[in-house]
């Protein structure tokens, strides 16, 4: 487990990324349908085993690894096993750990999610479903030198249907990032809170570049590199040298169907590790 008292989590960000020389993050989204043959005779194990071996292979490339839960959870019970030990391996490699649950609730409830999630499993890093409002925001950003990532503007085509709505001149997604950052407990010396970050999908670059001059200082968790059709160096030009950790998933843990799936995907992770230096 992370120490319980970490230090803020954009210091964390900037050690990793200065580490690895790249702020890639590789997505752990383990899928029956694509892991090699003797991975999926194994069910949830051997989805956790793909896993493993990928970090191992990848680590040397990426600052963080982002293990989506909806893979893990759709294994049933051992799930849930799997995804701690996935965590656990990310841990042990020295990595951020990110735990993509899309999570958001009242406020008793949220809670529990954020403390399963920061306290369960160790997580640096959540991503949190503002729909709720800042109440359902608020839990995830009590845990010191964590960072809560809210959805603000996804990379999947369908974004735009909420996110683009103009309430009172403004888009939504630029009220949800202003709700975000301002849902931060202030900073005094009995209660710290953590950090609030903003997803923004690789495939909208013009928005990511317009929230970078509103938040110069905000981590941005940009998925979307990769599958999606996201270009590294439109996000990068976009971001204007910002705090950010840019997700791939499906380009690097498929990157071969075969039993050099390890090696192929420490290829691809090292090919967009590059491309985002
Ligand atoms: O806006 C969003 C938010 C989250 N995701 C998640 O990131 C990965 C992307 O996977 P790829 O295989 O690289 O496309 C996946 O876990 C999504 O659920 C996102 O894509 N967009």
């Amino acid at each position: 487990m992370p120490s319980p008292h970490p230090a803020p989590f954009a210091d964390r960000l900037a050690a990793a990324v200065a580490e690895v020389g790249s702020p890639l993050c590789v997505g752990l989204d383990p899928d029956p349908e694509r892991l090699p043959a003797p991975f999926v005779v194994g069910g949830a194990e051997g989805a956790a085993a793909f896993c493993e071996a990928v970090v191992g292979a990848t680590a040397p490339h990426a600052a963080a690894f982002k293990p989506n839960l909806a893979f893990f959870e759709a294994y049933g019970p051992d799930g849930w096993d799997a995804l701690a030990a996935v965590c656990a391996a990310v841990r042990r490699a020295g990595r951020l750990l990110v735990l993509d649950g899309k999570r958001g609730d009242i406020g008793n409830t949220g809670r529990r999610y954020a403390d399963a999630l920061y306290d369960g499993l160790g997580a640096d890093a959540t991503t949190v479903a503002p729909y709720m409002g800042a109440d359902s925001v608020a839990p995830f950003l009590e845990h010191p030198g964590r960072c809560a990532f809210v959805l603000v503007a996804t990379s999947n085509p369908g974004g735009a249907d909420l996110q683009a709505l103009d309430v009172g001149g403004e888009p939504l997604y630029r009220r949800v990032a202003r709700l975000a950052v301002e849902a931060v407990p202030d900073e005094d010396a009995s209660r710290r809170g953590g950090a609030a970050g903003f997803v923004v999908g690789a495939t909208r670059p013009a928005l990511l570049a317009g929230l970078r001059d509103e938040h110069p200082g905000v981590p941005f968790l940009v998925p979307g590199v990769g599958a999606q059709g996201g270009a590294a160096a439109e996000v990068l030009d976009a971001n204007a040298g910002g705090p950010i950790l840019v997700n791939s998933s499906r380009a690097i843990l498929y990157a071969s169907p075969g039993a050099d799936f390890a090696e192929a995907a420490a290829d691809a992770a090292a090919d967009l590790a590059g491309r985002l230096r």
